[in-house]
């Protein structure tokens, strides 16, 4: 299995190499060169089998000679045996054809823990036999951040840096990035917002002597790794639904893309989906492009779904390459021109676009009355962002079961959710002291060079 990069020029790479290298030298991301397919009834007997056999199953294909069949097994069961839920990803049922897919029961309650508890086992794995040290230089809205120092705190061959922007994430999603002890971690509150960070974290990958120097690697969904270890609970939840022997709908809450994106793969991999929605809160660039065709960045309005406050959403390159048939060319060019503003998607782009995602938008009002409408009438407390895929979800409610990923625990927004409901939701006991714990963290100036030269102090 070779992996390519979006922007055609960067050196195809092993499922190891891309998963250490981040974002490819081309600036562009790592795809696979072809996606593997499952047959029907390779599916079908995943019925009944554990989460983590399941996983095994999606994600073999796509890693290669990287590590033995042993090896693979051992380093999933070690990713998930901290979770909170036997089923890992249980679903609930919420109507007669709508179900809500819970990803909050990891160690950080939000959906990242998936793959960033796989992707800390399969580092640590790699690490061991190569005897390198690494730097991990990650960007969050919010839920990336906790769920990477949460998987790589306390070792002693990595460090992580964390940027968030300043003032934007809630305050337990805050609390997860700075009230741990150990040297390694290192929280950089910047004056900024997602963007920002995002956009020094690629920065810092294209400078290529800090890259060598430091031994960057990357832990967002740039890493092609957490794309992968998210594909798996598409077919978890759709088999308990009853695929491969009928279609099921997903939508999803999306900032980012990297979730969607995952679905889009499941369905290539040949799992019967139906329509993947792309839910999108007040920042609705996502749900803009896809009734237009136009690209067009605005400023970030900060709601009560922070983590989805995104104007430039890294894996929305992943889908377009996807698009425009593979072609690198176009994509650099795209991207090009969305550092001054934007692109319009040329016509057969759109349309492939189009046959691929639906899509929807929640207002603030809107998701604030998601919160309260399903606690009262389904007996279920959704965080703001599993609320605006509910709402959206509402609209393409039909004869397919729809699947909506409840992607965090309402706990980590309990200011959103007390304000609609009145209902204060309780973190659970393990981390009941988090208000009590002392915070560590840097402030820093939206200054890229400031922020390299911190990195390096650190980590000398
Ligand atoms: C709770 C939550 N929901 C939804 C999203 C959006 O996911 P993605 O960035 O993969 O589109 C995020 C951030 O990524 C998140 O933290
Ligand atoms: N919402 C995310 C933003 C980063 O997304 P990623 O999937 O690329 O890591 C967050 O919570 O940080």
């Amino acid at each position: 299995m070779r992996y390519i990069s979006t922007r055609g020029t960067a050196p195809e790479l092993t499922f190891e190499e891309a998963m250490m290298t981040g974002l490819a030298r081309d600036g562009g991301l790592y795809v696979p060169a072809d996606v593997p397919t499952l047959s029907h009834d390779e599916i079908a007997a995943m019925a009944g089998l554990r989460y983590e056999d399941i996983a095994f199953k999606v994600m073999r294909p796509f890693i290669g000679e990287t590590f033995t069949d042993e090896e693979f097994k051992s380093l999933i069961d070690a990713a998930y045996k901290g979770f909170g839920h036997d089923a890992r990803a249980p679903l609930v049922q919420l109507a007669p054809n709508h179900f809500l897919l819970e990803l909050f029961h990891g160690p950080t309650l939000a959906f990242k823990d998936f793959a960033m508890q796989l992707i800390g086992q399969m580092f640590q794995a790699a690490l061991g036999r190569s005897g390198k040290s690494i730097t991990i230089v990650g960007a969050t809205s919010g839920d990336t951040g906790s769920a990477a120092i949460e998987a790589f705190r306390g070792l002693s061959n990595v460090n992580v840096f964390i940027l968030y922007p300043h003032g934007r994430v809630s305050e337990v999603q805050r609390r997860q990035m700075t009230t741990p002890v150990e040297s390694n971690v290192h929280a950089l509150a910047v004056d900024g917002d997602f963007d920002d960070c995002q956009a020094m974290v690629k920065d810092m990958f294209n400078d290529f002597d800090f890259r060598e120097e430091v031994a960057l690697a990357g832990v967002n969904s740039i890493n092609w790794g957490r794309v992968l270890a998210q594909v798996v609970y598409y077919f978890s939840s759709a088999v308990s639904l009853g695929a491969p022997h009928r279609e099921v709908s997903f939508t999803v809450p999306t900032g980012n893309f990297g979730d969607i994106f995952a679905g889009y793969i499941a369905k290539r991999m040949g799992l019967p989906i139906k329509d993947l929605v792309v839910a999108t809160n007040q920042n609705d660039i996502l749900h803009r492009t896809l009734e237009t065709g136009a690209y067009t960045k605005e400023g970030v309005t900060p709601s009560i779904s922070p983590s989805m406050d995104i104007q430039v959403s890294s894996n929305f390159e992943r889908a377009l390459f996807d698009a425009y048939d593979r072609d690198g060319a176009t994509v650099a060019t795209q991207m090009d021109d969305l550092k001054s503003g934007g692109f319009a998607i040329s016509q057969g782009a759109y349309q492939a676009l189009k046959e691929t995602y639906k899509s929807g938008r929640a207002s603030e009002a809107e998701t604030s009355a998601a919160i309260k409408s399903y606690v009262a009438d389904h007996g279920e407390l959704l965080c703001p962002h599993s609320a605006v895929g509910v709402h959206v979800a509402e609209d393409y409610l039909g004869t397919t079961p729809m699947i909506t990923l409840a992607t965090a625990h309402p706990a980590k927004f309990p200011a959103a959710v007390e304000e609609a409901t009145g209902i204060h939701p309780p973190l659970p006991s393990r981390m009941s002291d988090l208000f009590e714990r002392p915070e560590r963290l840097t402030r820093v100036a939206h200054d890229l060079t400031a922020i390299q030269t911190i990195i390096k102090d650190r980590i000398a």
